[in-house]
C-alpha cells in the first residue's frame, strides 16, 4: 500500500498532429494503467499541440510507468510532470492577514505608531490585557523538532513544515483558531523548552507535534510546570482522545465491555505511551505493548525509563515475544508503530469480531484491504478509508475551549470529555462497523468538542474566564 493512494499527476505534452492522434495516447495511458481524469488544450498549432492531460494512478512509481510509456509513445514529447499536491504546497498553504486595511493616515497612526503606544502602555500595566488586546486569544504556536514527522521519522525541521502548515489550516478552518507553524532547528530538550517559553507571550496555546519519544515527554512536562497557557502533545494525547472515542463505539458493535477486552498495542512512543495511558483510565485491564523488540514486560531492565514504568502498568500475564506470539485471542489491535508489521495471520490470531486501529501514518500497520476479510471493524488514520483515527478530531476542539474559558492547562477531565464529546457524534441509529467515528468534516465535532472541554475546566477550576453559563 503506498502513501499517495487516489495520486493525480498533471503532464505537459506536446505531440505531433501528422504523426499521432490524441486517442492513441489515450490508449497508451490506459494501458499503463492510469485512469485521464481531465484535459486541457494549452496551445495548438497547425503541426503540433501541447495538452495537460491529468491522470489518476496509484502511486510515484506507478506514475513513472505512465510517463515512461508516453515518454515512449513516438510523436510524443513530454513537456513536464507535475503532481497535484506538489502544486498545492507551492508557496506554502498558508498566510497571515489583516482584519483591517490601513486606508488613511490616521488609520497608519491607530494600528502603528503614535496610537499603538497606548496599547503598549496598557498591556505593560496589566499583563492580562495581552488576551483582549493581541493575537493572544486566539493563537496557538504548532511546535515540532521535525523528529517523528507522521511515520517518516526524523526528516528535519524544514520537512516537517508542511505538515505543521497543514496543521495551521485544519486549527482555522475547523474551529477558527489561528495557529502558527514553528519547526525548531534543535533536538535539545533544555533548549526547547528555553524557545518555547521565549516566544509563549504571543500565543494563547502551545500545540507540540511530531516531537519524538521519549525527549517529548520531558518537554511536555517542563513546559506544562513552567507556562500558564495550555500545553498539549498532539500525537499524545490528541490521538488518544480520538482513539478513546472510536473504541467505545467500536465495542458496542462488538458488545464486549472495555474491562474485558485484551489490547495489543505496538509503538510504545508518544502516541502509544498515552493511548495506553488513557485506556487504563477508561477501565482497559488487560493491555499488552509491544515495540521492536517484542512485547514490554517486567523482568528486563530497558534504557528507555518509560518503558520500565509501562511494563508496570501493563501486561498483567507478563507475556513474552513477538507481535505474532501477543495478539493470540486480542480483542483489539492498536497500532501507532510503523507500516505493514501486523500480518493477516496476526489477524486471524484475534478472538471473535476483531477490531483492528492501525493508525500508522501515511501508510498503516496493516493495509485495510487485506484485513477486511477477518475483522469486524477496521480503522486507520488515513482520510481515504472509513473510520479514520486521527488527531484532527480533537485538536481543534479542544484548543478551541480552552482558548475561550482562557483554561491553565489541558487535564485529564477536558481530555475524557474531549473522547467522550467526540463519540456521541456518532448516534446509535448510526453506529455500525464503518461509522464508529464522525468525519472530520462533521462540524458538530469541534463545537461538542469544545462545549465538553469547557464544561470539564470550569468543573476542575482551570478556567480563567468568568462564564455563568459553565458555572
Ligand atoms: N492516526 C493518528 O492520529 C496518529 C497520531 C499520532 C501518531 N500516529 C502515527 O503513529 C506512529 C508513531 O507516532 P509517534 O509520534 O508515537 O512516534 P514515536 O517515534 O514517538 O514512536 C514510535 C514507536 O514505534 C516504534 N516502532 C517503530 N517501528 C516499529 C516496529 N516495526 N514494530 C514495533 N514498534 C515499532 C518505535 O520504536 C517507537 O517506540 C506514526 O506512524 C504516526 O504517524 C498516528
Ligand atoms: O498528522 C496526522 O495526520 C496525525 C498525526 O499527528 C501523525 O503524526 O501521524
Ligand atoms: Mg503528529
Amino acid at each position: 500500500m503506498s502513501s499517495g493512494a487516489n495520486m493525480h499527476i498533471t503532464i505537459r505534452l506536446q505531440f505531433a498532429k501528422n504523426v499521432v492522434a490524441f486517442s492513441d495516447i489515450a490508449t497508451a495511458v490506459g494501458q499503463a494503467g492510469g485512469d485521464i481524469v481531465g484535459i486541457d488544450v494549452i496551445s495548438s498549432s497547425k503541426t503540433h499541440t501541447v495538452r495537460d492531460i491529468t491522470v489518476s494512478v496509484l502511486d510515484s512509481k506507478h506514475a513513472d510507468v505512465v510517463v515512461d510509456t508516453l515518454r515512449k509513445t513516438t510523436g510524443v514529447k513530454v513537456i513536464h510532470v507535475s503532481d497535484r499536491t506538489f502544486l498545492m504546497h507551492i508557496g506554502g498553504k498558508i498566510e497571515v492577514k489583516s482584519k483591517i486595511p490601513i486606508k488613511t493616515r490616521d488609520d497608519l497612526a491607530r494600528v502603528y505608531t503614535p496610537g499603538v503606544a497606548r496599547i503598549c502602555t496598557a498591556i505593560a500595566e496589566d499583563p492580562t490585557k495581552a488576551y483582549s488586546l493581541t493575537i493572544k486569544r486566539n493563537t496557538v504556536a504548532v511546535i515540532s523538532d521535525g523528529t517523528a514527522v507522521l511515520g517518516l521519522g526524523d526528516i528535519g525541521p524544514y520537512a516537517a513544515m508542511p505538515v505543521m502548515e497543514g496543521k495551521a489550516m485544519l486549527f482555522k478552518q475547523l474551529a477558527g483558531v489561528d495557529a502558527f507553524p514553528i519547526c525548531l532547528d534543535t533536538k535539545d530538550t533544555e533548549e526547547i523548552v528555553q524557545i518555547v517559553k521565549a516566544i509563549a507571550p504571543a500565543f494563547g496555546g502551545i500545540n507540540l507535534e511530531d516531537i519524538a519519544a521519549p525527549r517529548c515527554f520531558e518537554i511536555e512536562e517542563r513546559l506544562k510546570q513552567e507556562l500558564d497557557i495550555p500545553v498539549f502533545h498532539d500525537d499524545q494525547h490528541g490521538t488518544a482522545v480520538v482513539l478513546l472515542a472510536g473504541l467505545l463505539n467500536a465495542l458496542k458493535i462488538v458488545d464486549k465491555k472495555i474491562e474485558d477486552i485484551k489490547v495489543v498495542l505496538t509503538g510504545i512512543g508518544a502516541a502509544g505511551i498515552a493511548c495506553t495511558k488513557i485506556l487504563l483510565a477508561a477501565g482497559v485491564k488487560n493491555i499488552i505493548g509491544v515495540d521492536r523488540q517484542g512485547a514490554i514486560h517486567r523482568g528486563v531492565q530497558y534504557d528507555n525509563p518509560y518503558w520500565n514504568e509501562y511494563a508496570q502498568l501493563t501486561n498483567p500475564e507478563n507475556m513474552t515475544g513477538s507481535l505474532s506470539d501477543v495478539i493470540v485471542g486480542a480483542d483489539v489491535f492498536i497500532g501507532v508503530s510503523a507500516p505493514g508489521i501486523l500480518t493477516v495471520e496476526d489477524v486471524k490470531k484475534m478472538a471473535k469480531d476483531p477490531i483492528v486501529f492501525a493508525m500508522a501514518n501515511p501508510v498503516p500497520e496493516i493495509d485495510p484491504e487485506l484485513a477486511e476479510p477477518y475483522v469486524r471493524v477496521m480503522a486507520t488514520g488515513r482520510s481515504d478509508y472509513p473510520n479514520q483515527i486521527n488527531n484532527v478530531l480533537c485538536f481543534p476542539g479542544i484548543f478551541r475551549g480552552a482558548l475561550d474559558c482562557r483554561a491553565i492547562e489541558i487535564n485529564e477531565e477536558m481530555k475524557l470529555a474531549a473522547a467522550e464529546a467526540i463519540a456521541s457524534v456518532v448516534t446509535d441509529e448510526e453506529l455500525s462497523e464503518t461509522y464508529i467515528i464522525p468525519s472530520v468534516f462533521n462540524n458538530k465535532v469541534a463545537e461538542r468538542v469544545r462545549e465538553a472541554v469547557m464544561k470539564a475546566a470550569y468543573k476542575t477550576g482551570v478556567a480563567r474566564k468568568d462564564d455563568m453559563m459553565f458555572r
